[in-house]
């Protein structure tokens, strides 16, 4: 028996998510129940549209729930400010960098604004942070580049950065393998497994790399128009979970092999 106790970082209980004017109600997916645990990395997969990308905006307090619960360690985060739920959570997204002219190091130094004060002068231990993060993704020797000098590759590696250097347990990225060739799309998500291994963060991406996922994922949601799944890898395998992911007279998913084949 395993003496490591297991922490909740973020639980989802009950959740609706979709939009919201005056006169309709849209609902994306419903009923979402599910906790991630500290120290892993989990993959949200589905088909375009499916509706990944609304549930990371409302894990992430950007929009709001249709109905539900979502705490991340134990604090509801509708009753989190913005500063204290920036100390619990950091967000990588795709969008198109507006900063470009800053330096790399002045960009992961930017994670640390929810600790520094108003001016945002860095101490030695923002500085320390910064620093270790640097170290972590390998980019140390690129500290001093300007952002708008990095190939698409090495910019994911300073977004993961300033997020690592937010210092929160949970960091939750949108589709980080975008605009990556296959070398980088396995690089990205093995540095994220490894960061879980080191800093026990929990790492939550969506992302359409599902065969990637599935190999270097310890948790997987899947979202599909019937439900919503999360479970092991190698359960949801056994459930049958990815052969219904997507229409099979185009692609069929080989459960021997972990991946997918277009249908000759
Ligand atoms: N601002 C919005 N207002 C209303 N509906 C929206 C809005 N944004 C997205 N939707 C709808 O919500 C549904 C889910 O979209 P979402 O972008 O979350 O899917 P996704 O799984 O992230 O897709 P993709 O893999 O293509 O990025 C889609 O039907 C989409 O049209």
């Amino acid at each position: 028996m395993s003496n490591i106790k297991e922490h909740i970082v973020l639980k989802v209980k009950e959740l609706s998510i979709g939009y919201k004017t005056k006169k309709v109600e849209t609902v994306v997916a419903s009923n979402l129940n599910f906790d991630l645990q500290q120290g892993q990395l989990i993959g949200l997969v589905g088909a375009n549209g499916i509706g990944k990308s609304t549930l990371l905006r409302t894990l992430t307090k950007v929009q709001n729930p249709l109905n539900g619960n979502i705490t991340i360690n134990g604090k509801e985060i509708q009753k989190l400010s913005t500063i204290d739920l920036a100390k619990q959570l950091s967000l990588v997204l795709t969008e198109p960098l507006v900063a470009k002219n800053l330096s790399v190091y002045e960009l992961v130094a930017l994670g640390r604004q929810p600790y520094t004060n108003w001016i945002g002068n860095l101490s030695p231990k923002d500085q320390s942070i910064i620093n270790v993060a640097l170290e972590q993704t390998n980019i140390l020797d690129l500290k001093d580049k300007k952002c708008y000098e990095l190939s698409d590759g090495q910019l994911q590696k300073v977004m993961i950065a300033r997020a690592l250097a937010q210092d929160t347990d949970l960091i939750i990225l949108d589709e980080p393998t975008t605009h990556l060739d296959m070398y980088h799309k396995a690089y990205v998500l093995k540095l994220l497994k490894q960061l879980t291994k080191t800093t026990n963060k929990t790492i939550l991406f969506s992302s359409h790399e599902i065969d990637l996922a599935i190999q270097l994922c310890d948790t997987m949601i899947v979202m599909s128009k019937d439900n919503v799944q999360c479970n092991t890898p190698k359960q949801l395998i056994s459930n049958g979970t990815f052969e219904k992911l997507f229409p099979q007279d185009l692609i069929t998913f080989n459960d021997k092999t972990g991946s997918f084949r277009v249908s000759k």
